[in-house]
């Protein structure tokens, strides 16, 4: 496709992404189904423009005031994931001009809101937690998250799993934390590669796996994944349990449940029901009280710690969204803890980097819940064999607390109380 051709199109999808109406992950799939004509490298620099335009938005909005053309066309030309010289082909020569100018702006000269490019609402709560570290979290926070695999090791053990990958000249190396964890090099295609097609690969952050293992689920048990959505977790979770026992897939929506089903198929696990649920009240919930193992809550959250994957939450979520959600987390919670039989484990996890759903939700539910005893994620990370348990916690070690800057994943909490017998 001409460049010219190429960032009508990027203008055209920027457009759109920034209604942010809609996710834009679905908004960016729904743009390539009506355009069937685009090539694969086609795709990537138009997806990775919108992404780029959406992690920057503030800095390129001031930068765009200046300059000619619609305010799209300049965001996407600031955006645009393409070497120089083959977009300046698109370009007139006032654009150029004003390119070059914008090229030229050292980033240190920039007000701080162009370089963290966050909304004025989330900057507070950051800079409380990490202090010093608030500059290198908003850089984390602006780059692509790498991908991450998990072995599933009920088919594939990870040295053999990545040799298979390095003879498909895809480079992997061990993921710090997960013992099930591979971090590609690049941005692959693996969904044709043997490896992922027989379920011995899937694609999932390490942050993500070690919920799964936080939750400890054991041979025979009765387990619920509360939240399960298109099971990403419920996967890593079933292969712990070695496909035996029981692992409820709970969520109130079918469609996503529904994206478990070649998953689920592919990873040869037979222990998994999923049950769409109409809330968390539902009777097919209360009929289980008192009877399950482990409950995993991998509640609905704002999404704030997957900034890297999904740039436009910082423009959709608000504090409003938030409240509302802490009501929903509380609300679920509460009701999950019912299943547990004495001396099982409860697991309340988000992928929050946002105390209100975080700490807040999990002190409340403390408060509440006097038969439920905190446990020290440290101590149970540690005797998880996960090495460098204590720096991925806080509050003393009772959270686990995982960042982009310090640990290479997406932010994720979890707090982890065990049913008094
Ligand atoms: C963070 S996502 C789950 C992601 C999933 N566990 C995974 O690893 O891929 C939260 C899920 O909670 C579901 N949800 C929202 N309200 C719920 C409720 N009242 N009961 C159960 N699930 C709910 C949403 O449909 C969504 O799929």
């Amino acid at each position: 496709m001409h460049p010219k051709a190429l960032l009508d199109a990027a203008t055209e999808l920027v457009r759109r992404v920034l209604q942010l109406e809609h996710p834009a992950d679905a908004v960016v799939s729904r743009f390539f189904r009506e355009q069937r004509a685009l090539g694969p490298r086609e795709r990537a620099t138009l997806a990775e423009t919108a992404y780029a335009v959406l992690r920057r938005k503030p800095l390129f909005e001031h930068l765009a005031r200046a300059g000619t053309g619609s305010r799209e066309r300049r965001l996407a030309i600031l955006g645009f994931h393409a070497p120089r010289d083959f977009l300046k082909q698109a370009l007139t020569e006032p654009e150029k001009a004003w390119l070059d100018a914008c090229d030229a702006v050292p980033p240190a000269e920039l007000a701080p809101e162009y370089r963290h490019n966050l909304p004025a609402w989330l900057v507070a709560p950051l800079r409380a937690q990490v202090g010093d570290e608030f500059d290198a979290l908003a850089a984390a926070l602006l780059a692509p998250a790498p991908l991450d695999l998990r072995v599933n090791t009920l088919k594939e053990k990870r040295p053999a799993a990545q040799a298979e990958l390095a003879q498909a000249a895809i480079k992997s190396v061990e993921t710090p934390y997960s013992p099930w964890g591979l971090r590609i090099d690049g941005k692959p295609a693996l969904q044709k590669l043997e490896l992922f097609t027989r379920g011995a690969v899937e694609v999932q952050d390490e942050g993500s796996q070690l919920l799964a293992l936080l939750l400890d689920a054991r041979r025979g048990e009765m387990v619920a994944d509360f939240c399960a959505g298109a099971g990403g977790k419920t996967l890593a979770i079933g292969a712990t349990m070695r496909s035996t026992g029981r692992l409820y897939a709970f969520d109130v929506s079918a469609h996503r449940l529904d994206a478990l089903k070649p998953r689920l198929a592919r990873s040869g696990l037979s222990n998994v029901h999923p049950v769409a649920i109409a809330h968390e009240r539902d009777e097919r919930i209360k009929r289980l009280a008192g009877k399950l193992d482990r409950v995993l809550v991998d509640a609905p959250c704002s999404g704030l710690g997957t900034l890297r994957r999904n740039p436009d939450l910082k423009w959709r979520q608000s504090p409003k969204d938030v409240a509302e959600l802490v009501v929903k987390q509380q609300a679920i919670l509460q009701s999950a803890a019912r299943l547990l039989k004495p001396g099982g484990r409860l697991v309340y996890a988000t992928c929050s980097v946002l105390p209100d759903e975080n700490e807040q939700v999990a002190e409340a539910f403390g408060a509440a819940h006097a038969d439920f005893e905190p446990c020290t994620v440290a101590e149970l990370l540690s005797g998880l064999k996960v090495p460098q348990a204590a720096s991925l916690c806080a509050g003393d070690g009772r959270f686990l607390r995982l960042w982009p800057h310090r640990h290479g994943t997406d932010g994720f909490f979890a707090a982890v109380w065990q049913r008094k017998a």
